[in-house]
């Protein structure tokens, strides 16, 4: 789909994201352009690139079926622009988002226990 890339086929970590996003700005001397505040806006803009692949459009099922190879390229762009910014703008805050990531999951399933929405037909913000 996106055509041969260094480490296709590899499981890609947030760590290995990370060190090509402090390379990628380091060799440019971008580096004093990503600072927080920075890398928030340009996150927050790349968030309503990714929006305006599904403007319009109404509900699409799961999976994509109808779209052509060429959207979907596009939509793989779009949400790999919002995690790059947000995994640089994790590092420059000094969180590591691998972590609080899978801490927030273990929060969110002491918040949602599995007995109280099995048997719901609503969703997690509706049923706790
Ligand atoms: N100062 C910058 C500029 C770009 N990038 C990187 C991170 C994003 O993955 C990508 C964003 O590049 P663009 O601003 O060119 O945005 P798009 O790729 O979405 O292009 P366009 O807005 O023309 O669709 O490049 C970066 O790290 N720091």
């Amino acid at each position: 789909m996106t055509g041969a890339c260094e480490g296709e086929n590899q499981s890609v970590s947030l760590d290995v994201l990370t060190k090509k996003m402090e390379e990628f700005a380091k060799e440019r001397n971008w580096e004093r352009f990503h600072s927080p505040r920075n890398l928030l806006l340009a996150l927050v803009g790349e968030v309503g690139e990714l929006s305006e692949i599904f403007q319009w459009k109404g509900e699409v099922p799961r999976g994509l079926p109808d779209w052509e190879e060429e959207e979907k390229v596009h939509l793989g762009e779009e949400l790999s622009d919002v995690l790059l910014y947000l995994v640089r703008l994790s590092d420059i805050c000094g969180v590591d988002l691998g972590k609080a990531a899978l801490r927030k999951v273990e929060l969110n399933a002491l918040k949602y226990p599995v007995t109280l929405s099995k048997n719901s037909s609503n969703n997690a913000s509706h049923s706790v």
